[in-house]
């Protein structure tokens, strides 16, 4: 398999879904290790498996609609493997596997039949101190944007997921590339008041234009940044409560073709009133209870060039 993924948007056509079966007890509340899983464990309304399968099914079936090879890795017992993204991430013609929280970790076994079919020349593991998970690389056709977290308390802090070494690991990888860092707020309790992953606050779409939030960025320079490079006539900016539900992390099947959260009703009637988009609206709310979405729960190998 000939891998190919430059940017967020260009036509689909290979990607590995996430499993949703056989995902195991609902976890304590001592056990969740996002701020929305957290809460959802808090509140009781931690979803189950049925429903996880339901909205999975949904995914796959417009993914399929459009062509797309689809994807899954192998069904490890009582294991959550919904959020495919972070496993690991594909920049150009190579894959990364990414070093994740060890609370996921055991989710990169199932990848290995997947991983057999790419060139093994093309697949890079990382040292043991480059902490990096695939939902905070995101990418244009220029610019390889990178959620981080550099507080001395990374290893504190269940959120903080991708270092500043990573970082600097990837930019030897990829010399003729432009990274740009963009720092995240934490919260491990409270997703009100911090970010995951940067997909969960930012997320090109089109062409050129992009979503974000504006709060999520620990940086206000980095909010600016992001204005600038896209224009702020092409960002569209989330609100507090539309970034609680992940509004950002729509998914992307070509420039004009985006899949979306059928409840994302500001959001979806902009994309298609004012920006032409084509909006594929499945439910994904019961996912979004476990701290990702649609983006979160895919692995693109391959888009066209
Ligand atoms: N790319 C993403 N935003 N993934 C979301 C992953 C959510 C998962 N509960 C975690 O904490 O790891």
């Amino acid at each position: 398999m000939q891998l190919n993924i430059t940017n967020e948007t260009s036509l689909l056509q290979t990607v590995v879904i996430g499993q949703p079966y056989s995902i195991g007890k609902q976890p304590k509340l001592d056990e969740a290790y996002d701020a929305k899983s957290y809460q959802s464990i808090k509140d009781k309304i931690y979803p189950s498996e049925s429903k996880i399968v339901n909205e999975m099914l949904c995914l796959e079936k417009i993914l399929k609609k459009y062509g797309v090879e689809v994807l899954q890795p192998k069904i490890l017992k009582e294991y959550n493997q919904v959020f495919a993204r972070d496993v690991a991430f594909v920049i150009d013609d190579k894959i990364i596997i990414s070093n994740m929280i060890a609370d996921r970790e055991e989710e990169q076994e199932a990848y290995e039949e997947i991983f057999k079919s790419i060139n093994f020349k093309n697949i890079y593991n990382l040292p043991k101190k480059a902490n990096v998970e695939g939902g905070d690389i995101v990418l244009t056709d220029e610019v390889v944007f990178c959620g981080v977290y550099k507080g001395s308390d990374f290893s504190q802090i269940k959120t903080a997921r991708t270092n500043a070494y990573a970082i600097e690991y990837l930019k030897e990888l990829y010399p003729n590339k432009i990274f740009k860092e963009l720092q995240l707020k934490k919260n491990d309790k409270d997703p009100r008041k911090g970010v995951l992953h940067l997909d969960c606050t930012f997320m090109p779409i089109g062409k050129n234009k992009a979503i974000l939030y504006k709060e999520s960025f620990a940086n206000e320079e980095d909010y600016h940044f992001l204005v600038d490079y896209f224009g702020i006539e092409n960002i569209f900016e989330l609100t507090e409560n539309e970034v609680f539900y992940i509004n950002s992390n729509v998914f992307s099947i070509s420039p004009k073709v985006v899949i979306s959260e059928e409840k994302f009703i500001r959001l979806n009637q902009f994309l298609e009133n004012e920006w032409n988009f084509k909006v594929e609206k499945i439910p994904y709310y019961e996912i979004s209870k476990m701290g990702g979405l649609l983006r979160c729960s895919t692995l693109p190998l391959i888009r066209k060039k």
